[in-house]
């Protein structure tokens, strides 16, 4: 697990050179993912690395996991709360559809949800520029394959070190690099809603996706599961297509 660990840690470092960048930030949850790209950063980046706390409807102080995990990383940094951006925007989304009387309030979860990856992602890159960083993403290869993101909300990132590891090995590296035992433990979450779970949501446990990615075999219908979304995805993990010449 070292030799994977200084492996990305070379990686991190020659890409932010190649891109004539100053260092890396990340955007800092309290789960596993960002967790491991935080210690991941320090390590490439000692002095010119940084979190965010991006709390939406809760204070920085509240999100104890993150804060955890930014101080047992020995990793800078700075705490903004989007609530009132966030609910800002979505009132004036909200007030335009509703009087021009399109408004689908059975839609608003989603979009809502979607609309708090993408200010963190606005903020994030904000962020880099004034410290001439690099924006580090967290996405894993269950998440890209499955193509559970925000296309350009979380999916919205410079380099994603994680792309090629399944669950269990992103946690196996937690593990490895000392991550807090509360943000190990916990249950997979994008938080976009009260009581929110990766895994209720998919359909499908990490165990099944990982198991798939290894080549294993699963329950046919999770399989059927499995491709539908990846192939219903595939836009995220394209650029944007235009007509053919
Ligand atoms: N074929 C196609 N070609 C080009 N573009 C296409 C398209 N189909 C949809 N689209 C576009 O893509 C949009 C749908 O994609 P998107 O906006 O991403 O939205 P969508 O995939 O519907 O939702 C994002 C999912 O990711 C999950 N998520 C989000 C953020 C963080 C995490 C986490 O794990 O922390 C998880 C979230 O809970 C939700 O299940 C459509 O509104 C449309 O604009
Ligand atoms: N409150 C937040 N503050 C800062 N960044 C956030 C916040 N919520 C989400 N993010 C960013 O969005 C990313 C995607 O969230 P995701 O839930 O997939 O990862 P995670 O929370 O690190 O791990 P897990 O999937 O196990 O919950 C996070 O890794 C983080 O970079
Ligand atoms: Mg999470």
């Amino acid at each position: 697990m070292e030799k994977q660990v200084e492996q990305l840690t070379k990686w991190l470092q020659s890409k932010v050179k190649e891109a004539g960048a100053d260092g890396a930030l990340v955007g800092v949850s309290g789960g596993i993912d960002s967790a491991v790209v935080s210690f991941l950063i320090k390590r490439a980046f000692p002095e010119q690395s940084l979190g965010v706390l991006m709390p939406i409807n809760k204070k920085v102080e509240d999100q104890s996991d993150a804060l955890a995990v930014v101080e047992k990383a020995g990793l800078d940094y700075i705490g903004i709360e989007l609530t009132k951006p966030y609910k800002e925007t979505f009132s004036a989304v909200k007030d335009s559809l509703v009087e021009k009387g399109d408004w689908n309030d059975s839609k608003s979860q989603l979009g809502g949800a979607n609309l708090q990856a993408r200010l963190r992602m606005s903020t994030l890159y904000t962020v880099a520029n004034n410290y001439n960083y690099l924006v580090i993403g967290t996405d894993n290869a269950a998440e890209d394959y499955t193509g559970y993101f925000t296309k350009y909300g979380d999916g919205g990132v410079d380099l994603v070190p994680l792309i090629h590891m399944r669950k269990e090995q992103v946690r196996q590296m937690g593990e490895a690099l000392g991550i807090p035992d509360s943000v190990l433990h916990k249950q997979p979450s994008a938080e976009l809603w009260e009581g929110q779970s990766d895994e209720e949501e998919l359909g499908l446990s990490y165990d099944t996706i990982d198991a798939f990615l290894k080549g294993e075999q699963v329950d046919t219908e999770d399989e059927k599961k499995l491709k539908e979304l990846h192939s219903k995805t595939e836009h995220k993990r394209q650029v944007p297509a235009g007509p053919d010449l």
